[in-house]
């Protein structure tokens, strides 16, 4: 909590000083990309985290942490000492109690870093091709499965390898060719291996009798047994799609990321699984331009998880399809961590256009708006604290005299109150190293000389009367670095006096000697 105060504390400061925004153009693009970046970075983890139960947690972390501002702003220090306590806590508990929904967020990152596409594994160059023939080849077995009331689980892995699954137990490594007949022939009642799930790898049926380890987490109803929820659990713990063929019912469902629907017949499971493994087949069949690619790159973060309800339906031929008045699609599960609880309850039945209800914090501009505003503040506390300004104090940098020829012309002789300056400069740590006292030019132009002061000079050099001072401002500059990056904060003294005589008095008066430097205790004064 002290660490949030201190951060508000620093920003506000960086920010009263203006040097936030301390740079050249360049910088200041640097920094806009720099923002953007991060935001991304955000948007990409809290959507990620959005369909986890860890979300639920991060919002209670954030109202802690304003309660505990709040709190420690009014003074209340026995509130806030607990509140700090909690939050230290919250930050290690907040790590073990949500490793299977981390984990589970980090594959899909993985999964979505290395794949633009979200298809079969195919080996051939005319991947549509086969995936077509493979999703005939179960649309035939489970139209022929469920019409015998044969139970069937089937498991399409797609990028997560279901490794962990064809090792353990009894399962039998098949990597037979991909037909109906032979998917018919595993699930057969008397058939050795019709015990557990296949799994489908590519275009081949690569192992059966696997056992899907049960996580026990879904809202299925209690009329659906161990099958559909081994179902489910595959479709959790990995991206595979996971294929039901109910021995009691004679029914067919889908499992997508932890979901399940019941789908009407082996036809509308054809449309399911096209649009989950055939890339580009509902959505956009033009070619997209990188703009394009990338947004839906994004997007797809949604189509897996929070939106896979509303894909299945959308995957569902039109409601009128259904001449008799069936349902096309039936939610029997939704996962508990789903976004969409909102939107869809568990046996509900959804309508094929229904859009979801989703609270603001997590419909897509929700994350943006959230996104951009942590990155804004991480931003500010990275300028805060480790893209620091400072100053640095330089001392007896020597006058430069510039158009000395301004004041020749009069033949007078001058003095001035001071041969020397101390500079302080502010500028970005990194850029502040650099600069060194012979950097700095500590100029006297004669060229400023106002025209009121020229007028003087020329009176005084035609009456060799009483000495003329006049006032001219010292110009600081840093050679070799450009304008933008640095300030001069004072100069002392930043004005020096010139007392200009004939040269005849100075002979007389023998005063042609520079004004006193200022001594060491009058320097101490600046430190
Ligand atoms: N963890 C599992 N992994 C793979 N297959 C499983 C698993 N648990 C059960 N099964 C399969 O499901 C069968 C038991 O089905 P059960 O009747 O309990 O489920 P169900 O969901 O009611 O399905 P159905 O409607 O077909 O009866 C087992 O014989 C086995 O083949």
């Amino acid at each position: 909590m002290n660490v949030v105060s201190n951060l508000i504390k620093k920003i506000i400061v960086e920010l009263r000083q203006g040097f936030l925004l301390f740079g050249s153009p360049l910088d200041i693009f640097i920094m806009l990309l720099d923002v953007f970046v991060t935001t991304c970075l955000f948007y990409f983890i809290l959507k990620l985290l959005s369909e986890t139960r860890a979300w639920q947690l991060l919002k209670g972390v954030v109202f802690l942490i304003i309660c505990g501002q709040i709190f420690s702003l009014l003074g209340l220090q026995a509130i806030s000492f607990l509140l700090n306590s909690a939050l230290s806590f919250l930050a290690i508990t907040l790590l073990v109690l949500f490793q299977p929904e981390l984990r589970k967020a980090l594959e899909t990152l993985g999964r979505n870093t290395l794949s633009f596409s979200q298809t079969l594994p195919f080996d051939s160059k005319d991947g549509n091709v086969e995936i077509y023939a493979a999703i005939s080849a179960i649309k035939l077995a489970c139209a022929q499965m469920s019409s015998e009331y044969t139970g069937a689980l089937i498991l399409i892995e797609r990028q997560t390898k279901l490794g962990e699954i064809i090792e353990k137990g009894q399962s039998v490594i098949l990597n037979a060719s991909l037909s109906a007949t032979m998917l018919e022939q595993i699930f057969y009642k008397g058939s050795p291996l019709h015990d557990g799930a296949c799994v489908i790898r590519g275009n081949k049926i690569y192992a059966a009798r696997c056992h899907v380890p049960l996580s026990g987490s879904t809202r299925l109803n209690r009329n659906y047994g161990t099958r559909h929820r081994a179902a489910i659990s595959a479709s959790e713990i990995s991206d595979a799609i996971a294929i039901v063929c109910s021995e009691e019912q004679g029914s067919i469902s889908v499992a997508v990321d932890g979901n399940l629907i019941k789908v009407k017949d082996a036809q509308v499971l054809a449309h399911v699984l096209q649009r989950f493994l055939v890339p580009n087949t509902v959505k956009n069949k033009e070619k997209k331009t990188l703009w394009q690619e990338l947004k839906s790159y994004f997007n797809k973060q949604f189509e897996l998880n929070a939106d896979v309800l509303d894909d299945f339906v959308k995957a569902t031929p039109s409601q009128d399809d259904g001449k008799d008045g069936e349902k096309q699609t039936t939610v029997l599960a939704v996962a508990e961590n789903s976004a969409n609880l909102n939107g869809y309850t568990s046996s509900q039945t959804v309508k094929a256009n229904s859009k979801l209800r989703k609270k603001w914090g997590q419909t897509r501009t929700g994350i943006q708006v959230t996104a951009f505003v942590l990155a804004a503040f991480v931003w500010l506390y990275v300028q805060a604290t480790t893209n620091v300004v400072s100053s640095k104090r330089f001392y007896d940098v020597k006058f430069m005299i510039l158009n000395q020829e301004e004041v020749d012309k009069y033949e007078l002789d001058y003095r001035l109150s001071a041969w020397q300056t101390d500079v302080v400069i502010q500028a970005r740590e990194r850029n502040l190293r650099g600069i060194n006292s012979s950097d700095i030019q500590a100029q006297l132009d004669f060229a400023n000389l106002k025209e009121e002061d020229k007028a003087k000079l020329q009176r005084l050099s035609e009456t060799n009367k009483t000495p003329v001072k006049v006032n001219l401002q010292v110009k600081i500059n840093v050679t070799d670095k450009p304008y933008y990056s640095y300030r001069i904060t004072s100069a002392n003294p930043v004005n020096v006096e010139v007392t200009f005589w004939p040269i005849l008095q100075k002979n007389a008066a023998g005063t042609n000697e520079a004004a006193p430097v200022p001594s060491k205790s009058e320097k101490s004064k600046y430190n």
